[in-house]
Parts: structure tokens; C-alpha cells; sequence
């Protein structure tokens, strides 16, 4: 499943501080020589990848990003100081385009790595520049070059290998926000969830992979019914799929192949793909019922039957193994 987050912004970098012209001013030295300083180079825009960051959402608020202005030279030949760069963080993953020619500027992938998108523009000549022995008093200056100015077209891709299915209220949101870093609105009605939410669940190793929870399935999603349609195409391109349901609902073997007929009408081999059936809200049912209902998914189920309380955090670990081990990660 293949998320795509974009951005339209434009980088301004700093203009570069103009030259001046000015004479030396001393006591006894009549005409003093030009001492006129360059002005401070612009500063650059820079953009640096983050792994802690997930989206490009930053950017929806803060559309134009200016780097600090190069200041003018001073006198005694001083040059003025230069603009400090400015360094934005974005997500690794983040490609960047010329908005109008779609030019790559650069990818972005590695935590740390970082791009210069518009660079400064470089400062004036003073008049101590310009001493020759034609022109001993020259009042000649260079302005300050304009910094670069782009307007660009951010895109971040994500990859999700695992995909959260079921009907509305079964639990999914909730699921990936304990497995996950991910705060997505939970609440007690169906369709809360109407983009999907994406979390990255990682092995106490370090490595880990993205899950994502979308907009609950109900009959006849797959024809364009409630929020599923669109969704079912996302998850076309997972490894995996868990398959969530309400333990607690009035009959969950029905509301299983609610869902599974979803699966096989919308096609595109989406019912081959492997998939846990996970029972969400073990602790809604006494241990009795919880076994009988297991029992009758076992008989003639597409796998093994997981239970586990996503709000409770019970039975993750086992579901945890049996993703990693489904992964081959
Ligand atoms: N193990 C559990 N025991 C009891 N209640 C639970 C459990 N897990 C989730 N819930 C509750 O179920 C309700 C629905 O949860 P959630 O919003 O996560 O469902 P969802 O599947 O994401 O729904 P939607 O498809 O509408 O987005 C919430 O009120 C949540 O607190
Ligand atoms: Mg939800």
C-alpha cells in the first residue's frame, strides 16, 4: 500500500548584502584610501531528511520558507556578516521537484542526509575592490546578488506491508495505536477512521515495518459502498492483512464473512493474500464463550484464530510473532 503525502512550497534564499564605498579616515592622512567592505553572502535553504518525521504536513501551514539576507559590508574593509542558512526537517522518503518542470532536485532517504534546495546569493564588492593605480578614489560597488527562488513540489511515499481490515468499530484504530506511535481518533461509532492512519511497528531489534488501519469494510464495499471501495485498492499492494473482528459482536462468524465476501468481490486476487484472523475484545467474553467461538472459527477458518484486547494490550505478543514470522522479517 503506497500513501502518498505532497507539499507545494516555495524556498527563497537570501539575497547577498551589497558592497559600500567608503574612505579611510585617519589623522594626518588626508586622503585616505577606499576601504569600502563586500557584503555577507544570503543564506542557503536547506532541507535535512528526519526519521522521526511522517508526514509533509508541516508544510500545508508554512507555504514559504526564506532564508536570512547577507548584510551590507562595513567600513575598514569589513565584510558584512552572511545570512544563516535555514534547515528544515522532512520525512526520509522525501523526493523534491521543481514544481513547473518537475526537475528532481533530490531524494531525500537517509536520516541526517541533507540537500541545498535554493542557494544564497553571494555578496557585493566594496569599494577597496576597485583601487588601481588609474583610479586611487573609486566609487564603484556591487549590489548583492538575488538568492535563488524555487517553487517546488514535495512528495513522500510510504510503503505499508500490513493492512488492518474489518468492519466499522471492530477495534483497528485502537490496534495500531498500541502497536504503534500512531494517535488516530478512536471512538465508539462506526467510520471514525476516514483516511487511513499509519504507524511504524518495530521488533525489539529496531527493525519494523508500516502498518496501516483504514475506514472500516461494510457489505458491499467493494462496489463503492460506505468508505471502502477506495481503500480496498490501497491495500492491493500489502503483504499482509489482519483481519479484525468485534469477539463481542452479536455474531461474529457472520460479520467475518461480511468482510471476507468483500475480499473476493472486489477481485484482484485480494482474497489469496495471507491474512490472521485476530479476535479484538477477548475480555468482553468469559472464558468459556471466548473458547466455544475460537473452537467454531478453527473448524472451518482461512487460519488460526488470535485473540487478543487491544485496549487492554493482551495477546500482542503472539500476534506480534506470528506477523514477523508471516513476513519473514
Ligand atoms: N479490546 C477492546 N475492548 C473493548 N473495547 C474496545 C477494545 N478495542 C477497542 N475498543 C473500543 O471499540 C470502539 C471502536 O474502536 P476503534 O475506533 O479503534 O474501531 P475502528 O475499527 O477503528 O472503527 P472505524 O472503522 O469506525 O474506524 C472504541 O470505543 C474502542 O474504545
Ligand atoms: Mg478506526
Amino acid at each position: 500500500m503506497q500513501f502518498i503525502d505532497q507539499a507545494r512550497i516555495t524556498v527563497k534564499a537570501g539575497r547577498g548584502g551589497d558592497g559600500i564605498v567608503a574612505f579611510r579616515r585617519e589623522k594626518y592622512v588626508p586622503a585616505g584610501g577606499p576601504s569600502g567592505g563586500d557584503g555577507g553572502n544570503g543564506g542557503n535553504v536547506v532541507f535535512q531528511a528526519d526519521s522521526n518525521l511522517q508526514t509533509l504536513l508541516d508544510f500545508k501551514f508554512k507555504q514559504i520558507i526564506l532564508a536570512e539576507n547577507g548584510r551590507r559590508g562595513g567600513p575598514n574593509k569589513c565584510t558584512g556578516a552572511s545570512g544563516n542558512n535555514i534547515v528544515l526537517k522532512v520525512p526520509c522518503g522525501t523526493e523534491v521537484r521543481h514544481l513547473e518542470t518537475g526537475i528532481i532536485f533530490g531524494d531525500l532517504t537517509i536520516d541526517g542526509e541533507s540537500l541545498v534546495v535554493a542557494f544564497g546569493g553571494i555578496g557585493g564588492l566594496g569599494n577597496a575592490h576597485y583601487l588601481s593605480n588609474r583610479n586611487r578614489a573609486p566609487e564603484k560597488f556591487t549590489e548583492g546578488k538575488d538568492g535563488e527562488e524555487w517553487l517546488l513540489h514535495l512528495e513522500l511515499k510510504l510503503l505499508a506491508e500490513v493492512g488492518i481490515i474489518g468492519l466499522p468499530n471492530a477495534g483497528k484504530s485502537t490496534l495500531i495505536s498500541v502497536l504503534s506511535s500512531a494517535r488516530p481518533k478512536i471512538a465508539d461509532y462506526p467510520f471514525t477512521t476516514l483516511i487511513p492512519n499509519l504507524g511504524v511497528v518495530r521488533k525489539p531489534s529496531g527493525d519494523g515495518t508500516v502498518f496501516a488501519d483504514i475506514p472500516g469494510l461494510i457489505e458491499g464495499a467493494a462496489e463503492g459502498i460506505g468508505l471502502g471501495h477506495e481503500f480496498l485498492r490501497h491495500i492491493e499492494r500489502t503483504r499482509l492483512l489482519i483481519h479484525l473482528v468485534d469477539a463481542s459482536a452479536l455474531n461474529p462468524l457472520e460479520d467475518i464473512e461480511i468482510v471476507e465476501n468483500e475480499l473476493s468481490a472486489y477481485g484482484h486476487s485480494l482474497i489469496d493474500r495471507p491474512r490472521i484472523l485476530v479476535l479484538n475484545k477477548k475480555e468482553l467474553l468469559d472464558a468459556k464463550n471466548l473458547k466455544k467461538l475460537e473452537r467454531k472459527l478453527n473448524q472451518g477458518s482461512i487460519s488460526e484464530v488470535i485473540s487478543i484486547s487491544a485496549i487492554m494490550s493482551n495477546g500482542l505478543d503472539i500476534l506480534l510473532n506470528k506477523i514477523w514470522s508471516k513476513l519473514e522479517i
